[in-house]
C-alpha cells in the first residue's frame, strides 16, 4: 500500500536510530558503525567530524545505501528519511530515493565522473533517471545547472570531459550532478579536501547557496574544523564507530565536553595562515578487528581515563538542551566531579 507521509515542522528529515553498520573480516562480521543515532531537521546542515577511520564514510555509505555488496552490510537499526525506512528497501525502492531525494559527493570528483562521457552527458544521466525530458530540455537545463553552479560559458563546458576542467570546476560538476533532481538531503564527503584553499572556499559557500535557495539539508563530513565552524548548524563528533558528542557548533568551540573533541580542538594548528585540518592525537584509532568490546573505545588514548572506562560502556547522555556526550565523566549516575 502506498502511504504519504506529512511531515510537520518538528519533523526531522532523517532519523538514525541505532545504526549498526558491519564489515566481514576473515568470516565475523565487525561493526564500523555501532549504534549510530542522530537525527538531520529540514535545511539543517549538519557536519560529521572525526579521524581517519572513525567511521564517517561508512556511515553515509549506510544512508544511501551504497556499501560494498556481500563485504559491507547493515546489520541492525533504522534509517528513516521522511518516515520511511531506508535500511527496509530493497535495491529498486532505493533507486529511486538515490539521486532523487537524497544525493552525495565525494572528495575527489575525477574518480566519480567518468572520464570518457561529457559533462553534459553526465548531468542529463542524473536527470533522465528520475524525469521525463526531452533531449533538448535536458540540455537546457544542464547548462542552466552548470550556470547555478558558477561556471562561467556553460554552453561550452557541456561538451567539454573532465580533464578539460580544474579541480574546483570539476566538483561544482558534481554539485550540479547531486542537485540536478533538487535533492531534499546532500550528503558531502570531504568535498573541499582535495582543493586548494580558496577554491575550498568557494566551494563551501556555494553549497551554502544552494542549501539555502533550495531548502536542502546537509550532513557534511569533514577533518577540518575551520569548514564546520563556517558552514553548520550541528555537529557530530565520532569516535571508532561512535559518536562521542553532539551539539550545535558554539558549544563545540566554547564548551566541549568529551576529551576526545577536547584533543580533536587542541590538535588545531595555532600558527596564521595554517588551516585548521587536524593535526595528529597520540596513538591511532583502533582497527574494526582490534575493537574493545567493553567500556570506552578511547580509553587508551583518553588523558582523563579511569579504570572503569576500560569495562563501563558510556551511553550517549544529555549534557544540556541539544548537547549530548558518550562519556562516564558525563554519566549522572557515575559518582565523579572534580575531573571533569
Ligand atoms: N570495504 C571495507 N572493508 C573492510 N573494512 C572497511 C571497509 N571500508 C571501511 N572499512 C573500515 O571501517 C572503519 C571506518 O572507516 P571509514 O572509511 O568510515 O572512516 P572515516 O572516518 O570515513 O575515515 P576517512 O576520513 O579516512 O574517510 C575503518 O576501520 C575502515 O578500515
Amino acid at each position: 500500500m502506498n502511504q504519504t507521509i506529512i511531515l510537520d515542522k518538528e519533523t526531522p528529515l532523517l532519523e538514525v536510530n541505532n545504526l549498526k553498520t558491519g564489515f566481514k573480516i576473515d568470516k565475523e562480521f565487525h561493526n564500523a558503525v555501532n549504534g549510530v543515532s542522530f537525527s538531520v531537521k529540514k535545511r539543517q546542515i549538519v557536519g560529521v567530524v572525526g579521524e581517519s577511520g572513525c567511521g564517517k564514510s561508512v556511515m553515509s555509505l549506510s544512508i544511501m545505501k551504497l556499501l560494498p555488496k556481500g563485504i559491507g552490510q547493515i546489520t541492525g537499526g533504522e534509517i528513516k528519511f521522511e518516515g520511511k525506512n531506508l535500511a527496509k528497501l530493497s535495491d529498486k525502492e532505493m533507486n529511486k530515493v538515490r539521486g532523487k531525494e537524497i544525493s552525495m559527493i565525494f572528495q575527489e570528483p575525477m574518480t566519480s565522473l567518468n572520464p570518457v562521457f561529457t559533462i553534459g552527458f553526465q548531468i542529463e544521466e542524473a536527470m533522465f533517471n528520475h524525469m521525463k525530458l526531452s533531449k533538448a530540455e535536458a540540455r537546457k537545463k544542464s547548462i542552466a545547472l552548470l550556470k547555478s553552479v558558477g561556471i562561467s560559458r556553460p554552453d561550452k563546458i557541456v561538451e567539454e570531459y573532465p580533464h578539460q576542467l580544474s579541480g574546483g570546476m570539476r566538483q561544482r560538476v558534481m554539485i550540479a550532478i547531486a542537485i540536478a533532481c533538487q535533492p531534499k538531503l546532500l550528503i558531502a564527503d570531504e568535498p573541499t579536501t582535495a582543493l586548494d584553499v580558496t577554491v575550498q572556499a568557494q566551494i563551501l559557500e556555494l553549497l551554502k547557496d544552494i542549501q539555502e535557495k533550495n531548502e536542502m539539508s546537509i550532513i557534511l563530513i569533514t577533518h577540518d574544523l575551520g569548514v564546520v565552524a563556517e558552514t553548520c548548524d550541528e555537529v557530530i563528533v565520532m569516535y571508532a564507530g561512535n559518536i562521542v558528542e553532539r551539539t550545535n557548533v558554539e558549544a563545540l568551540f566554547y564548551d566541549p565536553k568529551h576529551p576526545y573533541t577536547n584533543l580533536l580542538l587542541g590538535s588545531i594548528p595555532k600558527l596564521e595562515g595554517e588551516t585548521d585540518r587536524l593535526a595528529s592525537i597520540k596513538g591511532i584509532v583502533p582497527s574494526l578487528k582490534n575493537m574493545p568490546a567493553f567500556g570506552c573505545r578511547f580509553t587508551d588514548r583518553c588523558p582523563k581515563a579511569m579504570e572503569d572506562c576500560k569495562h563501563i560502556t558510556p551511553q550517549l547522555a544529555r549534557v544540556s538542551d541539544g548537547h549530548e556526550v558518550s562519556c562516564l565523566l558525563y554519566e549522572e549516575s557515575y559518582p565523579i566531579e572534580s575531573v571533569r
